[in-house]
Parts: structure tokens; sequence; C-alpha cells
């Protein structure tokens, strides 16, 4: 019989309970893999990262399945307000890194102590590209906050979704959910975030893949699983 206590389930924005990790704390454990997906509104990511976590635990990894800005309590509070309120630009970078802050304390670092995987929607590369490369926040500032927040800590692996704007726009139409501050932005908006994600692809290669969106589910998720494979279960 397990002797496994009951997990909360994987999207559950509170941190676990202690104990919940304990299984796997405790003796040397690996250290566990970071995995963002990013890209503009609509590229298709979250329909991609269920997939992405199935395919984890069918190697018999446990992961921890997150998102940006959330993730917790406090951070699904900030992601409220920094979708629906109007604020300046640099309350809106600074609120992302609380956020950011806050999860990774509460959430990701322990998670990755104790052996998990964590998979999250969104990262630091989506507040360069969205408040550094669509609203135009000073490089500077970004470059501060980040090296305040996760010194030394970036993900393991990154999966840039890459759309043009317009199909992008095109499907969060049709999937007729009501538009957020972001996504009400215009292609000029999107155009410039795009951009910005693949300059920092450019930036980082061995971290960042970047993905054609513009392809059936199905193609994306095996081009997926071969990059997991050869990163991480060569
Ligand atoms: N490869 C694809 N081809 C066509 N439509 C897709 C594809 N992937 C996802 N979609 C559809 O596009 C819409 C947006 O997809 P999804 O929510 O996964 O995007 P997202 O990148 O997570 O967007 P957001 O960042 O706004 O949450 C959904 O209605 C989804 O069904
Ligand atoms: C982390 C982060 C996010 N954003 C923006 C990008 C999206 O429009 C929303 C989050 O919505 P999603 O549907 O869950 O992807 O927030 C941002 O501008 N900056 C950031 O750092």
């Amino acid at each position: 019989m397990s002797t496994m206590p009951p997990r909360p389930p994987v999207t559950s924005p509170e941190p676990r309970p202690a104990d919940a990790l304990a299984p796997l704390a405790g003796a040397a454990v690996p250290r566990g893999r970071f995995i963002t997906f990013e890209g503009i509104d609509g590229a298709g990511k979250s329909s991609q990262i269920a997939a992405t976590v199935a395919l984890l635990h069918a190697r018999g990894i446990v992961v921890e399945q997150t998102r940006e800005p959330g993730g917790t309590v406090l951070g699904e509070r900030l992601r409220e307000l920094l979708l629906h309120e109007p604020m300046h630009l640099e309350t809106e970078a600074m609120l992302m890194f609380a956020a950011r802050r806050e999860h990774l304390a509460a959430r990701i670092e322990p998670a990755l102590a104790a052996g998990c995987w964590v998979v999250c929607d969104r990262f630091s590369d989506a507040t360069f590209a969205y408040q550094v490369g669509g609203r135009g926040l000073a490089r500077d500032k970004f470059e501060a906050l980040e090296a305040w927040v996760h010194p030394g800590l970036q993900p393991d692996l990154t999966l840039v979704f890459d759309l043009a704007p317009e199909i992008a726009a095109a499907r969060v139409a049709a999937s007729g959910a009501d538009p957020d501050r972001f996504e009400r932005e215009q292609r000029d908006f999107f155009v410039r975030v795009r951009e910005a994600y693949l300059e920092r692809a450019r930036l980082a290669p061995q971290r960042i893949c970047v993905i054609d969106a513009d392809r059936a589910p199905d193609v994306i998720r095996t081009e997926i699983e071969r990059l997991l494979g050869e990163r991480f279960f060569p």
C-alpha cells in the first residue's frame, strides 16, 4: 500500500504543505528541472503545457505545474490587478517581480529542492518581452529586478511559442474568452513582444528553444517530446 500523503492538485496556487514534499526530501535527491513556456497571448502554450506535464508523469516524474503572474495565493491576487487594473509601466514591472519573488520562495524553490520538476507558464522572459519589448521599460531596470529577485537562477529549458500576432489574435478571439488588459493590446504591441522574445532567444540559445507555433497541436507536441528527450533523457 502507498505511504504517500495526499497531494494537492498540480495547479493549486497554495504552497504545498511541507509533508507533501517530504517523500522526496530528506535524503539527497537530485534537484528538479525548471521548464518554462513563453509566447505572445494565444500562441498555444497552455494546450502544450498539459501535454508536457502528461509526458513527464508518464516517465514517473513528480511535476509542479504553475503559472505567472500567479502560482501562490498572493500571486493570484496580484495577477487579478495586473490583468485588469490600469497602472504605470514600472508599477507593472515591479508587481510582476513581486509576484515572482513570492512564487520562487513559496513554491518554485521548495519544489526544485525536493526533486520535483517545475513546469511554469511564463517567467522573467515574459517581463523582458512584454514590459521591455512591448511597453518600453528601460533594460537596466529589468536587469536590476531580475538580478535582485533570482540571482543565478534561470530555467533549465524555455520553450518560446513563436506565432504571427494576427494568427494569435484570431485564436484568442475564437476562444470566446473575455480579453484582459494585455490581450486587448494592438498588433504593433505584439509585434514588439514577439521580437523581444526572439531577441532573448538569440541571447540565450542554450536555454531557449523557439517553437514554430503555426502547426497542428500534435506536430508541436511531438517536437516538444523530442526536445525534452534530447535535453533531459539522452
Ligand atoms: N496549434 C494550434 N493550432 C490552432 N489552434 C490552437 C493551437 N494551439 C492552441 N490553439 C487554440 O488557440 C487558443 C489559445 O491557445 P492557448 O490558450 O493554449 O494559448 P496560450 O499561449 O496559452 O494563450 P494565453 O497566453 O493567452 O493564455 C485556444 O482556443 C486553443 O484551443
Ligand atoms: C509573467 C508575465 C506575464 N505578462 C502578461 C502576459 C499575458 O498577457 C498575461 C498572463 O496571461 P496568461 O494568459 O496566463 O499568459 O500577463 C507580462 O506582461 N509580464 C510578465 O512578466
